[in-house]
């Protein structure tokens, strides 16, 4: 592969680690983008420990000017973008009815004005360069079914295939791809939060609201985050090049939505 250059966001642990160290071991060169520089530089070091080529760049996606400011730090260090991945994300576990006015715009802010914001550096990017480049969005099974107790987020997991679709149509004809990633249950910090604040609230077990969910996984298990990373592997490469628009599961076949 001549050389090309990945953006992923959020990706100082879980799923966005994963997604960065898969893309290395593709042959992306990578900026790894987050709002603790410490966590980034952990992962940019084991990158560069294995023979790869990583930055690590503070940015936090609430931010357009520190996403753009992200966008141009990397073509400065790396020379271009060829792959942006819109990772970055938050949950909040409440029911509808109590969901507060600030816990629904710090959803929006992080989930979805983010992934907005990425989109739009991204192809201003692309076309700049004059090349394809391919854009690739976090959702989630709750962006196809809305998750009890995670209604907000899953407004907001909903709102990024919206957004992908409209994107890929709009940009399509600059020979840029727009797609989505959907995974089930992820044993990633985030799993950990939504567990410890599920069992707090319906007063159960810690660990028992993970399990429940685990157990309603087709395959038996909890999704990996390598079980992620390997689509956005694919998704990032040149076998997906007729692929736009589309929000692909990666669940382990999830029987109760
Ligand atoms: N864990 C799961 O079961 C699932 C996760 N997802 C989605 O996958 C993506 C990654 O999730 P996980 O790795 O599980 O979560 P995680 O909580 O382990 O990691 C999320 C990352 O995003 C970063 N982040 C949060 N707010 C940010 C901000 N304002 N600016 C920059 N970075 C920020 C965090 O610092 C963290 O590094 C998220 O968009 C999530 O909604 C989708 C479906 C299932
Ligand atoms: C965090 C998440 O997206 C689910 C479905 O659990």
């Amino acid at each position: 592969m001549s050389k090309k250059v990945a953006l992923i966001t959020g990706a100082g642990q879980g799923i966005g680690k994963s997604i960065a160290l898969q893309l290395s071991a593709d042959g992306f060169e990578v900026a790894l983008t987050g709002r603790h520089l410490d966590k980034m530089q952990a992962v940019a070091d084991e990158i560069n420990g294995n023979g790869g080529h990583a930055i690590a760049i503070q940015s936090d996606v609430q931010s357009k000017a520190e996403v753009d400011q992200a966008v141009a730090a990397t073509v400065a260090k790396l020379g271009q973008l060829n792959v942006y991945v819109n990772n970055a994300g938050i949950a909040v576990v409440d029911p509808v009815a109590e969901t507060t006015e600030a816990e629904m715009r710090r959803l929006l802010d992080i989930n979805v004005m983010g992934a907005l914001f990425g989109i739009q550096a991204a192809a201003k990017q692309f076309k700049k360069q004059g090349t394809p480049g391919k854009i690739i969005n976090a959702s989630s099974i709750a962006g196809h079914e809305g998750f009890p107790m995670l209604g907000g987020y899953s407004a907001t997991k909903f709102a990024i295939r919206g957004l992908t679709q409209a994107a890929a149509k709009e940009l399509a004809k600059d020979h840029i791809t727009v797609n989505a990633y959907c995974p089930g249950i992820v044993l990633t910090p985030m799993w950990d939060e939504i567990d410890d604040k599920l069992t707090t609230l319906e007063n159960k077990p810690k660990g028992s609201a993970l399990k429940d969910a685990v157990d309603g996984i087709a395959l038996g298990r909890g999704e990996e985050p390598k079980d992620v990373s390997n689509l956005v592997s694919f998704l990032a490469s040149d076998k997906a090049d007729y692929i736009t628009g589309q929000a692909i599961l990666v669940d382990g076949g999830i029987k109760y939505v």
